[in-house]
Parts: C-alpha cells; sequence; structure tokens
C-alpha cells in the first residue's frame, strides 16, 4: 500500500496541553521515519468491520495513519466514513478486526480512553451550550485537573498560538458559527492530541474562514500531528490533503495522493463511474410572482434569535433566488416565517400564489402549493424514531392522496419512499426504514426528493446540499433547477456560494436580519458577497473604491 510520509518541523515551539511541542518534536525525533525503519503507524486499522444486523458498514477495512499527515477520508453518502470514524474515536465498538495505535493493539472503551491516549475530534454539530461562556464550555469538556483559572488561561494560550482567537469571557449564543467551531477546535488542542478527526469542518464556514482554518491545519501537520479530515469538498482535499482514502459500500477502494488526481477522477473513485454535471437552465421563463415577502419584521423566537427587519423580495414562478450568509444571520427565523411556523400578524407580509398566507399554519401553507425543506433534518426534517414512510405521511398528507376517508393508505406512503429513494438514489439498508439509520447525506437526499417530488408551487429549501456528496449534490440541484424550468419558484439558503452560483437566477444575502436587495447572479463576485456576508454596503464599499482610485 501506498503512504505518504511527510514530517515538518515547525521552527516556533508552542506549549499546549501539559508537554511542550519540543518534547513531542524530540518524541518524534528519536523515532526513526516509520517509512524506512519499519516503526508502525500511528494508527491503523486491520480488517475493521462494523455490521448493523445483515448489513456491512464497515467491511473489512485497512487504513494507515502517520503522524504529519492529512488524510483525507472520502465517499458517498453512506459509504462508512462516520462509522469508521465513530469505531477509532471509541464510541462504537467494531464487530470484527483491530485498531492499533502506535503498534499496540487498543479495544476503546469509550472517546475519553480514545482522548487520553491523543485521538481528539471535531465532531459536524457542536456541542455547546449558548448561555455558557467560551471558557465554561471548554471546561466541562476537559478532565477538570486544572483549576478553571489555569484552564482559562492555557485556552487563552492556545488559541493565541494557532491563531483561533476567542474570548474566553464570552457566551456561545453571541459567537458566529465560525467562532463556535474555534471553541471546539481549542477544547481539542487543549487536549494535546497527535491524532484529530475533523468531520466535514468547512461546511459550516465561509470561504474567507475555510482559509484560516486550512492555515491551522497545516500548522498542525508541521508539528507532526496527523489529522484525520472527511469532506465532500473535492477541491479543498487536493490542496490540503497529502494522502486520500476512499471508501465505497463500506469497503475500502483505494488509497491515493489527491494532489496527482483531479476531482472528477475522485468523484469517479467514490462513485464508480463519472458524475453528471448540472445543466445550466438555458431558456428559463419567469412568470407571475408566487412568492412575495412584504415588509416582512418579527421579532425573534428565543432569547438569542435574530430580529428580521423589513424583508421583502418578490420571486416569479420559473426563477431561483438565492439567499447567502454567514449561518445564524437570521436565515432560520426567515424560514419560519415562510413556513408557517411562525406566524405573522399581519396576513400581507407572506403571500403564496397571491393568497396572503402570513398568518396561516404549515399546512396551510403547503395546501396553497408551498414546500419546504429545513436545515436541521432530525427532528425538524423528519422525525428519528419513525419510518420513512410515516414520516413522508407527516408532511405529504396536506397535499397528496396519502389519507382517504380518514385510514392511511400504506401502499401510497410507501410508494412515495419508493420514488424519492429511486429518483435520489437514497442508500439504505431495506426499503422503509427508521430515519435515524440513515447516514446524514441519504436522510437530506430523502427530505429533499420528498419535497421535490410532490411538484410544489413554491419550494423554500435550507442548505439543500449540505452534508450530500458530490454526484448526489448534483442531482439535487439538478432537480431544482428542473423545477423552476417547469414554473415553480425556488428560494434557496445556502452557505455555498460555488452552488447558489451554479443554480441561482439572483443572490440576496442575510445579515443581522435584514436581507440585501438581490443582485444578478452574473454580478454577483465572491467578493461583493464576501463583503454583504461582513455586514459592509455595498454603495459605500464602492464609494470608498472611486474615492480613492
Ligand atoms: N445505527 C445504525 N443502524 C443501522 N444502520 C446504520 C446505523 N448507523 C449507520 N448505518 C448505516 O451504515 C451505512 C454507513 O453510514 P455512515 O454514517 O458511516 O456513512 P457516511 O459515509 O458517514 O455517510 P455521510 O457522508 O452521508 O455522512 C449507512 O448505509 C447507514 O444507513
Amino acid at each position: 500500500m501506498t503512504h505518504f510520509h511527510t514530517l515538518r518541523r515547525g521552527s516556533n515551539w508552542p506549549t499546549i496541553g501539559h508537554f511542550t511541542m519540543q518534547a513531542h518534536q524530540r518524541m518524534l525525533d528519536s523515532t526513526p521515519d516509520g517509512l524506512n525503519s519499519g516503526e508502525p503507524p500511528l494508527l491503523r486499522t486491520i480488517g475493521l468491520t462494523k455490521s448493523y444486523g445483515d448489513f456491512l458498514a464497515n467491511d473489512s477495512i485497512d487504513i494507515d495513519i502517520w503522524p504529519g499527515e492529512i488524510h483525507a477520508l472520502l465517499g458517498e453518502n453512506g459509504a462508512g466514513k462516520s462509522t469508521l470514524v465513530k469505531a477509532i474515536y471509541g464510541l462504537i465498538q467494531p464487530s470484527a478486526g483491530e485498531i492499533r495505535w502506535q503498534g499496540q493493539r487498543i479495544v476503546l472503551s469509550g472517546p475519553s480512553e480514545a482522548r487520553s491516549l491523543g485521538i481528539g475530534m471535531v465532531f459536524q454539530h457542536f456541542s455547546l451550550f449558548d448561555n455558557l461562556t467560551v471558557a465554561e464550555n471548554v471546561a466541562l469538556g476537559l478532565d477538570g485537573r486544572e483549576s478553571f483559572k489555569d484552564m482559562s488561561a492555557r485556552l487563552e494560550q492556545v488559541s493565541k498560538t494557532y491563531g483561533l482567537p476567542l474570548d474566553p469571557k464570552r457566551e456561545v449564543w453571541q459567537l458566529s458559527v465560525g467562532e463556535r467551531q474555534r471553541i471546539e477546535i481549542v477544547r481539542a488542542l487543549m487536549q494535546d492530541p497527535k491524532f484529530l478527526i475533523l468531520d466535514e469542518p468547512t461546511a459550516v464556514l465561509t470561504p474567507q474562514e475555510a482559509d484560516q482554518l486550512f492555515v491551522v491545519l497545516e500548522r498542525l501537520k508541521a508539528e507532526g500531528r496527523a489529522i484525520l479530515y472527511i469532506s465532500h469538498k473535492l477541491e479543498e482535499v487536493k490542496r490540503l490533503c497529502d494522502t486520500a482514502t476512499i471508501l465505497r459500500g463500506g469497503r475500502k477502494v483505494e488509497t491515493c495522493d489527491p494532489r496527482r488526481e483531479t476531482a472528477a477522477s475522485l468523484a469517479r473513485m467514490m462513485v464508480g463511474s463519472e458524475i453528471k454535471e448540472v445543466k445550466a437552465a438555458s431558456g428559463r421563463k419567469t412568470t407571475v410572482p408566487r412568492l412575495v415577502v412584504n415588509d416582512l419584521s418579527l421579532a425573534p423566537g428565543e432569547p438569542h434569535g435574530v430580529r428580521l427587519e423589513h424583508i421583502s423580495f418578490e420571486l416569479k414562478g420559473g426563477e431561483i433566488l438565492g439567499i447567502a450568509g454567514v449561518a445564524g444571520n437570521g436565515q432560520d427565523e426567515l424560514f419560519a416565517a415562510l413556513s408557517g411556523e411562525r406566524l405573522s400578524k399581519d396576513p400581507g407580509t407572506v403571500v403564496i400564489e397571491g393568497i396572503a398566507a402570513g398568518h396561516l399554519s404549515i399546512t396551510h401553507r403547503r395546501r396553497l402549493g408551498a414546500a419546504f425543506v429545513p436545515e436541521e433534518r432530525l427532528g425538524h426534517g423528519t422525525a428519528p424514531r419513525m419510518k420513512l414512510s410515516e414520516n413522508a405521511l407527516l408532511t405529504g398528507h396536506a397535499a397528496s392522496g396519502m389519507v382517504h376517508r380518514g385510514f392511511i393508505d400504506t401502499a401510497a406512503t410507501l410508494k412515495t419512499v419508493d420514488r424519492a429513494t429511486e429518483t435520489f438514489d437514497v442508500r439504505k439498508a431495506k426499503r422503509d426504514p427508521e430515519a435515524a439509520s440513515l447516514s446524514g447525506g441519504n436522510l437530506q437526499k430523502f427530505i429533499v426528493g420528498r419535497e421535490i417530488l410532490r411538484n410544489p408551487a413554491v419550494l423554500v429549501v435550507s442548505q439543500p446540499t449540505w452534508g450530500v456528496d458530490a454526484g448526489a449534490a448534483a442531482v439535487i440541484r439538478q432537480a431544482l433547477l428542473d423545477l423552476a424550468i417547469a414554473g415553480a419558484a425556488v428560494l434557496v439558503t445556502s452557505q455555498d456560494l460555488d452552488e447558489l452560483a451554479e443554480i441561482a437566477d439572483r443572490i440576496a444575502v442575510m445579515f443581522h436580519g435584514k436581507l440585501s436587495a438581490p443582485l444578478a447572479t452574473r454580478e454577483a463576485t465572491r467578493e461583493k458577497l464576501g463583503l454583504l456576508m461582513g455586514g459592509s454596503s455595498l454603495e459605500l464599499e464602492e464609494a470608498a473604491h472611486a474615492a480613492g482610485a
């Protein structure tokens, strides 16, 4: 098997955890290069297998992780990536096979044992308490062996050393998503990990924040730490990673140097075939306004929510309007106001298909022909412990024929599941499993598919391809374009500017509860959008530029 062992030496020696990095480096220096000396890798899995009933989520996986490498873990939704890292981090027990740490076989009883060995993990979903300060949140995740004062000082030191600025005294609710992720990373680094697992870390970041994260990861690598990096963004993997292991259907299919591959060749290895390109939507005709928002202002629904202020836009049939913005700037509140989760006193603030709907419930709005796909998949988009067919019934019964004279038509609900499964390639172990048993990306495909297949007149969708692999993302984007071509009005909120550039006709930006005027997509450069996302006014920036020129 090929591996690429790159160990660079940093010039400044930060102190983290209870060791200095110099000591850490001495340790590495005293061990001859693994490649030449027969030293074992930092972490090795041999034949690692995890089964759920008859289903093999991981099928005999061998992977080697070396110090000083950034190792990508790639694969389609449901390929087995999360299962593998959960086993390495002690969250689940493998059914067969071994994990070796520095050559020794280990059996992990749980994550705290993994952490004590030097394995850290930064999850995609943060586990932070909004009403506690940064320092209090960090303290909760550590072993409590040092005083709060010492811990706070170390927190500041680590955050400074790695260029991850954090104010220990601020409460989490005041922070942006990027800052919250910084807390998770700093918390992991304070445990001085030799090996850090990151699960789709850039999914929630702006392009600028992602660039800053890459600098941090390069630094960790230069210090001799190993990083296992799960991502669906292949260009990012090519730029950052030294090695990539590709899983397909629970098996390892390849280990390669991603810098020598193209995004297309990596995608091919993941999928086993070519990925279809999204066809540009030429010749789309816009019709009458199907979704109109008139001067919508709304007080926050929860203590730390965002107040929506004077939001107005008009969306015609055949059109896709993109809403960009850093998460937490009112996108969730706007979704709640559009979907009817939050009602407005003034019915005219939200008009669906010409009907004032601001005061109507979600079921009424669905009856008018609207469909809604929330960002949060479990709990909000689906009931985790219910079967997919039961979930389809929950959102579908308002508009389609799944209930006859008060009786549920089981065949019809199953048919909906089958259609979504087939059209959007939802991978699952059986025909109608519980929602919670699907991998994150497959659940997302199911929810988006279920709503698109209802052929809505108005579709409001948040982060349609979040956590979805490249092949499935192309299918979803194409389906959104097709829906617009068929005459629907589509509102897409996304943090992925490339996605919006690919499918939206116009892009507006949310900042602090306000929505900018939409820009035609061809004029919406990354720079302009970046400025709006940071709260600048384009007019002021342009005036300043003109004055300076
Ligand atoms: N507790 C469980 N019970 C049954 N099946 C499960 C369970 N956990 C995972 N699976 C199945 O194992 C397979 C692999 O899931 P896993 O979450 O590892 O995929 P993944 O590669 O991380 O996908 P994604 O990119 O969508 O997050 C999926 O088909 C999933 O449905």
